[in-house]
């Protein structure tokens, strides 16, 4: 029976394979079987560890390039055999844009939107960006946080339903980069579908519904930031008060689920409920008037979950199904 409920996803792949060059030895597989779904209106978030193919995936996404194997589907149609169908409903904003450098921004965009189907006006997609001031600059002329600005301004010139987006801010300073993340927010809250791929993990946190995590071609953990987060570990970590006078015969609590670790008076707690294991541990220093020096307490941060992901030798024994990534069809 078809679950009607759900929206079609705006973006899907099932098994997806990227092989660059011949099959066997000679040939290299970047992507190896990759599932995903990206609901209507959602911002989806493709992180991983260098070329672990997010590039490699989001080409075949966007109808640059043919998979290897499996099926992706954008908007419903077939992103290379439908190209002319969905290419004026997606936006593109490549790694590198290669726009002409002796062109001006605005001839550019004249130039761009001439390709465009339902093109807004220039200005606007310029004045979205924070490049209106330099509408008469040549390209060439522009820092490089400004060819990204200029970059993600053409993907915005259809007023695209699905917008993909390879490493948005990489090169733009902090002030660049956080008005970017809102333009990106205000897309977002506009119903446009955004896919990104990026090395920021706060990026994500900040910006992203669901992420997926890649290394080594395969999806290796993804959903919210929360999912993600719920498979490590939070720390607390405090110093133990010298074990003289009323601490002589001082001895750490068990703590249910917590996996303390001692380097001296120094401890640190891994635990899977903070907010538990927290609770009875300053309720057992209050009882014994323990001063629990330096008291820093965490969640596992995304950082975390990356460089678990990164220093997991074998990606690929275990695929994330899509379901667990997100809302599988
Ligand atoms: N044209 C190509 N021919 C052969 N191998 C390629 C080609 N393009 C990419 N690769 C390889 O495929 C793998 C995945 O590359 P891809 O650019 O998709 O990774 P990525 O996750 O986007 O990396 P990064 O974060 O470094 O940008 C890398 O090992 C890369 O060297």
């Amino acid at each position: 029976m078809t679950d009607t409920s759900r929206p079609r996803p705006a973006v899907t792949a099932r098994g997806l394979h990227r092989r660059y060059g011949p099959s066997g030895r000679d040939g290299f597989e970047a992507v190896r079987g990759l599932d995903l779904d990206v609901a209507p209106g959602e911002l989806f978030a493709l992180l991983g560890t260098n070329g672990a193919g997010k590039t490699s995936t989001l080409e075949v996404l966007e109808g640059l390039a043919a998979p290897s194997g499996g099926e992706v589907r954008v908007l419903g149609l077939d992103p290379l055999r439908e190209r002319a169908a969905l290419r004026p409903r997606i936006g593109i904003m490549l790694q590198e844009g290669g726009f002409p450098g002796e062109l001006t921004l605005a001839e550019t965009g004249r130039c761009w939107a001439g390709l465009t189907t339902g093109a807004r006006a220039v200005d606007e997609a310029l004045d979205l960006v924070g490049l209106l001031p330099r509408r008469t600059v040549r390209v060439k002329q522009l820092s490089g946080g400004e060819r990204r600005r200029l970059d993600l301004a053409m993907a915005l010139l259809g007023r695209p339903e699905v917008l993909f987006l390879d490493e948005p801010s990489t090169g733009l300073d902090p002030e660049a980069r956080a008005s970017v993340w809102r333009l990106i927010r205000e897309l977002r809250a506009a119903g446009t579908t955004v896919v990104l791929t990026t090395h920021y993990l706060e990026e994500a946190e900040e910006l992203a519904d669901r992420l997926a995590i890649m290394h080594h071609g395969r999806v290796v953990t993804g959903g919210t930031v929360a999912e993600v987060l719920a498979a490590h570990p939070a720390r607390i970590s405090f110093e133990l008060p010298e074990r003289t006078g009323p601490h002589a015969a001082l001895d750490l609590p068990v703590l249910p689920g917590a996996v303390p670790e001692l380097d001296g008076r120094r401890v640190l707690l891994r635990t899977p409920d903070l907010q538990g294991t927290l609770t009875e541990l300053l309720g057992w220093a209050a009882r014994h008037r323990v001063e629990l020096a330096r008291l820093d307490a965490r969640s596992a941060s995304l950082e975390e979950a990356f460089l678990a992901v990164a220093a997991s030798a074998d990606p690929a024994a275990a695929p994330v199904a899509p379901s667990q990534i997100g809302r599988a069809a």
